[in-house]
């Protein structure tokens, strides 16, 4: 399997083969009530070496649509194919990062990023695993903590650790919901450059679930906005900004402007979602 970092032209990425493919999935989940619709008729493509972003609203089913491909939802209607074919369960292709904590308790910082290189289907041998686990425990700050259980840990820590736990074993699909949100605000811009860093070396095909419309235009070449819940695509927006990228991005003036457009099109969802409310307290 050929490594390819992110796609510096976005129309270079239009044509890379399709890796992820939601094929018409949707998602019902049963309540008190009956069935619950939660994604609705999903269909969209992420191509070799992209990095999509996926926004919308609290609640509306963005975390389900992210399970799906990691295996842990099974659709109600249509399917996910990881590079053609469907989605039966979790596997070590697919790096997940959870919004809170994904660490085992048991396991000190540096044990719990050698785990996934352990495992037998990564093949690690025991000198790289060292060299491997040492590199991410600097990255991270953890490099003093190594001997450290999850529980002595800050909470910004812990989120660390797991993000170096998902990086070590090199996945070629990372999966992220709201990896930075509980982190402050510098960790938060510096863990962002180090994902780009990441995937500059490396190369990945990354779904990326966020609140911040910042974050998704800073690191993603492209945009997936959903609706209220049920989610459905509301748009699909390409990001005009190469890689790698930098800081001064921020400043440009189509940032600004992405910025505006994307944040008006979450509130509009926000709106519906508010009167989708109203009407079911009627
Ligand atoms: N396994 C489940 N069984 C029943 N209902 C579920 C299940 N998983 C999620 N839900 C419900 O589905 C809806 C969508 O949840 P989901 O976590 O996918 O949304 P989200 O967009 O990721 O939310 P947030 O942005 O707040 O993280 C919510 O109402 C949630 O309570």
């Amino acid at each position: 399997m050929s490594l390819v970092a992110p796609h510096p032209d976005p129309a270079e990425a239009a044509t890379a083969p399709a890796r992820i493919r939601f094929e018409h999935v949707s998602v019902d989940f049963p309540t008190a009530r009956g069935p619950m619709r939660v994604l609705d008729d999903v269909s969209f493509d992420i191509r070799n070496g992209e990095f999509v972003s996926i926004i919308g609203p609290s609640g509306c089913g963005k975390t389900t649509l992210m399970n799906i491909v990691g295996g842990f939802v099974q659709p109600t209607q249509g399917r996910v194919l990881l590079d053609g074919k469907p989605v039966v369960g979790p596997g070590p292709d697919r790096g997940v990062i959870f919004q809170e904590y994904g660490v085992f308790p048991w396991l000190t910082v540096r044990q719990n990023i050698e785990f996934g290189l352990k495992l037998s289907a990564s093949k690690v041998p025991a000198a790289q695993r060292e060299e491997t686990v040492t590199r991410y425990m600097r990255l991270m700050g953890l490099s003093d903590f190594a001997s450290h259980f999850p529980k002595h840990l800050s909470g910004g820590m812990r989120q660390r650790l797991a993000i170096a736990r998902a990086y070590a074993v090199r996945p070629q699909f990372l999966l992220m919901d709201e990896p930075f949100g509980a982190l402050d605000a510098q960790t938060r811009s510096a863990m962002q450059d180090l994902l780009l860093e990441v995937l500059q070396s490396e190369g990945k095909t990354v779904l990326l679930i966020t609140h911040s419309v910042e974050e998704a235009i800073y690191l993603s070449s492209r945009i997936v906005v959903v609706t209220a819940r049920p989610a459905r695509i509301r748009t699909i927006i390409d990001v005009p900004f190469g890689y790698p990228r930098a800081e001064a991005v921020h400043e440009d003036p189509r940032f600004g402007e992405l910025r505006a457009h994307i944040r008006d099109l979450v509130m509009q969802e926000y709106a519906a979602q508010a009167r989708q409310a109203v009407r079911m307290s009627d």
